[in-house]
């Protein structure tokens, strides 16, 4: 078991990781006084996680409002969200009750995003069950819902009060979506680790295998990396972009393929790699890094090539990037394997360029 701290002054938050957490009532106790809380999970991870996280909750004398929303990237929306409230409303949720995400991306994103608004904000704790979320989406308090013209276009910044990944729940991920939070793990080893990008082309397989020890390190090292950031740059000002490596192209892809025909973390991995292709055509990365990321997304089963959408329909999409500038779409770009940088340069034509050579079944 490993505790990190997010550095946020006044709301600087742990982040728990380890097996067994979820059936631990200490690793909860930060919920008390309450004496009741709203777990929202989905149809999924609810009839496998539900009832262990109720009884820790019991244990301390905490009663459960169970919200169970559908599974999937499509009910990331409005719809959903006015159920969450509906239910919260129904339970007469108090300003002080706690809200618990219990799932994956999707149920922190919406949940949190809840969190932030009802009752102008209650508090909020992030319990993740894929890898992803256990080394991404659950760090770092942006909340949001998607809207059929971009990605997380609507939400806020809101931290949890903790983070409590138990590493027992990744035994039940499906596979794909475990390839899937590899995305994520990658992209820290691009942006800022260099030596844990060494690590993981070392350990791939291993990773893969779901090998206790390494998954954890994997955590804990992913953790650290997003931590450190969100504690220099809180909302992205600044360098809290580069942890969009990949995702302009990535939500582009997401969207215009409507959401959930590819999963987040496979769209990041094939923006990533439009990203470097853009970055090498610059002259600013060398071939040998893009090609050593390409074999490392291939180890992982991850796509190294984006669905062919056109070139006018993807700057169509990425205008809608949050990044987007005074009109400009500013992209996250490599110089290296372990740096990456903001650029609101690239010709379009280079784009075009990229898109003719890393879309379609090449
Ligand atoms: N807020 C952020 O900083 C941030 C960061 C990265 C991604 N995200 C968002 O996160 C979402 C993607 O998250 P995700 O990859 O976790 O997807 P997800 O939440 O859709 O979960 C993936 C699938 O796994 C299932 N599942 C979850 N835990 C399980 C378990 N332990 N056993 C079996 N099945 C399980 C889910 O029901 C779902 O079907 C996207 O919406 C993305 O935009 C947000
Ligand atoms: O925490 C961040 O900052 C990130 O950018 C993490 C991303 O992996 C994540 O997908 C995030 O939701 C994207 O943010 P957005 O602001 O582009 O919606
Ligand atoms: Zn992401």
């Amino acid at each position: 078991m490993q505790t990190l701290n997010v550095a946020l002054g006044e709301r600087s938050y742990p982040i728990h990781v380890g097996s067994g957490l979820l059936t631990d009532p200490r690793w909860f106790a930060a919920l008390a006084p309450a004496r009741r809380a709203a777990v929202v999970t989905n149809t999924t991870v609810g009839p496998l996680y539900l009832a262990r996280l109720r009884q820790t909750l019991e244990a301390l004398g905490i009663a459960c409002v169970e919200i169970v929303i559908p599974d999937g990237e499509a009910f990331k929306n409005w719809e959903t969200l006015h159920r969450i409230f509906d239910a919260l409303l129904t339970h007469r949720c108090e300003r002080s009750t706690p809200i618990l995400a219990l799932g994956g991306g999707v149920v922190g994103d919406i949940a949190g995003f809840a969190a932030a608004t009802y009752q102008r904000g209650v508090p909020f704790y992030q319990v993740p069950t894929t890898l992803l979320a256990q080394v991404d989406s659950s760090v770092g308090g942006k909340t949001a819902i998607n809207h059929p013209l971009g990605k997380n276009m609507i939400g806020a910044f809101y931290q949890p009060g903790a983070v409590i990944a138990d590493t027992d729940t990744l035994g039940t991920l499906p596979e794909r979506e475990l390839k899937a939070g590899m995305a994520e793990v990658i992209k820290y080893g691009l942006i800022r680790d260099a030596e844990f990008f060494d690590w993981l082309e070392a350990n791939m397989e291993r990773l893969l295998a779901r090998d206790d020890e390494m998954l954890g390190f994997a955590i804990v090292r992913s953790c650290a990396n997003k931590a450190q950031i969100v504690a220099a740059d809180e909302r992205e000002a600044g360098v809290r972009a580069l942890l969009n490596l990949g995702h302009t192209f990535g939500h582009a892809i997401e969207t215009g393929l409507g959401y959930g025909e590819w999963l987040h973390g496979e769209a990041v991995a094939a923006g990533t790699v439009l990203a470097a292709e853009v970055s090498a055509r610059l002259g600013l990365l060398p071939r040998e890094h893009l090609e050593r990321l390409v074999a490392l997304y291939r180890r992982a089963g991850l796509p190294t090539r984006a669905p062919d959408l056109g070139t006018e329909r993807y700057l169509a999409l990425m205008g809608h990037d949050k990044k987007v500038q005074e009109g400009k779409i500013r992209f996250v770009l490599l110089k290296r394997i372990g740096e990456a940088f903001v650029s609101a340069d690239v010709p379009q034509a280079v784009l075009a360029q990229a898109f003719a050579a890393c879309c379609g079944d090449g």
